[in-house]
């Protein structure tokens, strides 16, 4: 039974399992779990006396493993749908113990290929034992090479001891002190990042800090197993959590990760609550475990709905698209009507439009004076549209040119200059700006030739082309623009960009709805381009070389790549943007930008992440070259724009 009917996404959060002992009468025990209310049980497949030596020893090579009921217990539909494979959790494949590390070599590969024979979802593997893990590694990477649709979630405790948080250095860890991300890292490293391993978290009754918590988040984390233990008392002696485990479980809510119950019931309800008077009326047994998945389920249902626009974004999020290259190509009329929807971004070109208008002409000249206003890259016209309505708003006169290069656009303007009744007001130009000659010149200039990045569509190159027609003490809107870049973990970006098993792709910079990420430092400026800009040394090269601290407290962290913005200032205070801390509210025109990695860089705590990164120009392309110095070198990317540039 789904925690609940929030208006959210239909993701995988709305279940929730619970984790059994073995039971070899699988009907019954998943009759007991389902009619209980969860929704999956997350169960032994093998008995936990099993033993493979023991077994051959005793039955002279012929024995059968001692599995949970035959495949036929089951359906096939109830075997993917509601059970987990939880692996043996005596397996120790990095033992000093050979029996043992053989054993349970032989355990895991049977207990995968039953749980694959069954076709379940998924299997959890146990925690690894000790500080190494290669061969048990080494075991899962050959399983990984042959399965087909499985996942395998890894068992990792959600603990880093505190005082290493404090000292802030690594090598305190060899201390006896623990930070079980480095488990989980060194475990995913030696299985080249597989996408079919993932992570199930064990939530314990004590958190770490949030920025430690928060590189989970970037992380392919599948389930969270909650402990019994981890639950408080409330006042009427019901099972609740901390308001850290409540906030922390709405975040896994958020990101699509599954709850599993774990424990034994730690709760004695009051005598006489009305849980017992249920169980009584019905003559049923309640599931123990019953108030602790009622207390999920409300943290659930208490989430606020999902707003309007995160809800359209939905099938976005974390979907790689290359960016658009609307100077190269012309844009299509869908593109256009997505962009005309975001009212958000046309309300403030109008307000700095109002702004610029009110600077330019005084109130009791305002009669006289006629405003040249161009709107050079017009689109199908809502820049023209802002500028009219805020010349209507400020009482100014206005002329406007709206200059587009694409014809299809053109098209879709003049009729609507037409509709509109603008012939007196408004010329259509169809021309690129860089090479219009225009027949006067302009008191403001409005263009909207922004990416993600700010300047990776060329704004700057086609705005240098067209402030030949600006007067002098004209006024450009935007008047400048800045990109932000910051470090990211985001396992599922980098896996995707992996999977086309080619140099090109991970040499793109990529725009998406970036989700399920870990910002691991806060971002930090990286170009600026101001307009008009008459300077005589103008160049719109540019190199930046950053350094990024993450806090003390994050441990280690995996960084995959940087996440991209900008912020303009379209005139005096009015901006936009996209850049986290100060984004446009309900804007939606621009997600972030994705610069990816080759090879993700690992960066242990009080250890500075040094990023470089060029916008070089040629005389047919602009691209990006980018590289990380510290803590260890990667390769420069996209060296000459040879995977990834942006057409003249
Ligand atoms: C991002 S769109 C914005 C369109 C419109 N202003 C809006 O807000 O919907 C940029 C527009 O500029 C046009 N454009 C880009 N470079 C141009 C150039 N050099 N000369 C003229 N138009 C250009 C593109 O064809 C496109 O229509």
């Amino acid at each position: 039974m789904p925690l609940g009917e929030v208006v959210r996404d239909k993701s995988d959060s709305r279940y929730c399992g619970v984790e059994t002992e073995f039971n070899d009468d699988m009907p019954q025990l998943l009759a007991l779990n389902i009619n209980g209310g969860f929704d999956f049980v997350v169960s032994p497949l093998m008995d936990p006396s099993y033993r493979p030596s023991l077994m051959v020893a005793g039955n002279n090579g012929a024995g059968v493993p001692p599995f949970a009921g035959s495949d036929l217990v089951l359906s096939p539909s109830q075997w993917s749908s509601h059970v987990v494979g939880k692996i043996s959790s005596w397996i120790d494949l990095d033992s000093e113990d050979e029996i043992l590390r053989k054993d349970s070599e032989i355990a895991l590969k049977e207990e995968i290929a039953w749980a694959c024979h069954l076709s379940l979802q998924a299997c959890l593997l146990p925690t690894p034992k000790g500080a190494s893990c290669a061969n048990y590694a080494r075991c899962v990477n050959q399983i990984l090479q042959n399965l087909t649709n499985m996942q395998l979630w890894l068992r990792i405790p959600l603990e880093k001891s505190d005082n290493d948080a404090m000292n802030g250095n690594s090598d305190h860890l060899s201390g006896g002190q623990v930070d079980s991300w480095e488990t989980w890292n060194s475990f995913r490293l030696l299985c080249e990042h597989h996408s079919q391993l993932s992570i199930a978290l064990d939530v314990l009754s004590s958190l770490p800090s949030s920025n430690s918590i928060g590189r989970w988040f970037g992380e392919s984390v599948r389930a969270a197993i909650i402990h019994t233990s981890s639950f408080l008392t409330n006042a009427r002696g019901y099972p609740c959590l901390s308001k850290r485990h409540q906030k922390l479980l709405s975040v896994f809510f958020n990101h699509s990760i599954q709850a599993v119950v774990s424990g034994k019931p730690e709760h004695s309800l009051p005598t006489g609550s009305s849980e017992l008077a249920v169980n009584h009326i019905d003559g049923l047994q309640r599931h123990p475990l019953r108030p602790y998945l009622d207390y999920v389920a409300y943290l659930y249902q208490r989430m606020d709905p999902l707003p309007e626009q995160e809800r359209f974004e939905l099938g976005y999020r974390d979907f790689l698209q290359s960016p658009l290259q609307p100077l190269m190509d012309n844009l299509e009329a869908q593109t256009y009507e997505t962009f005309e929807k975001d009212s958000a971004k046309y309300i403030q070109y109008q307000r700095a439009v109002s702004k610029a208008l009110m600077d330019r002409v005084p109130d009791e000249e305002a009669s006289m004076i006629t405003t040249v206003l161009m709107v050079v890259g017009a689109g199908r016209g809502p820049l023209v549209r802002a500028s009219l309505q805020a010349a209507e708003e400020t009482g100014r006169k206005l002329r406007v040119y709206a200059v587009e290069k694409n014809p299809n656009a053109i098209v879709t303007l003049h009729s609507l200059v037409k509709l509109e009744g603008w012939e007196n007001m408004v010329t259509i130009v169809s021309c690129d700006m860089r090479c219009w000659d225009a027949p006067e010149k302009a008191d403001i200039l409005v263009s909207e030739l922004l990416g993600s990045f700010g300047d990776n569509e060329l704004s700057p190159e086609c705005l240098d082309g067209a402030q030949r027609f600006l007067k002098p003490d004209g006024i450009s809107i935007p008047s400048s623009y800045t990109s932000f870049i910051q470090p990211v973990t985001t396992s599922k970006l980098y896996n995707d960009v992996k999977s086309h098993k080619d140099l090109v792709h991970f040499e793109t910079a990529y725009v998406v709805k970036l989700h399920r990420v870990a910002r691991l430092a806060p971002s930090q400026p990286v170009f600026t381009f101001t307009h008009p800009e008459y300077s005589i040394t103008r160049s719109n090269q540019r190199y930046m070389k950053l350094q990024f601290e993450m806090p003390n407290d994050t441990g280690s962290a995996l960084v995959h790549g940087f996440a991209g913005y900008f912020d303009a200032t379209l005139y005096k205070d009015v901006h936009l943007g996209i850049e986290p801390s100060t984004a446009t509210p309900n804007m939606f025109s621009w997600f972030p930008i994705f610069f990816p990695l080759r090879t993700p860089v690992q960066v242990p705590p009080g250890s500075p992440l040094e990023f470089h990164i060029w916008r070089c120009c040629g005389s047919t392309k602009v691209w990006y070259e980018w590289c990380v110095t510290s803590p260890s070198s990667s390769p420069i990317h996209n060296s000459n724009g040879r995977s990834y540039w942006v057409g003249l």
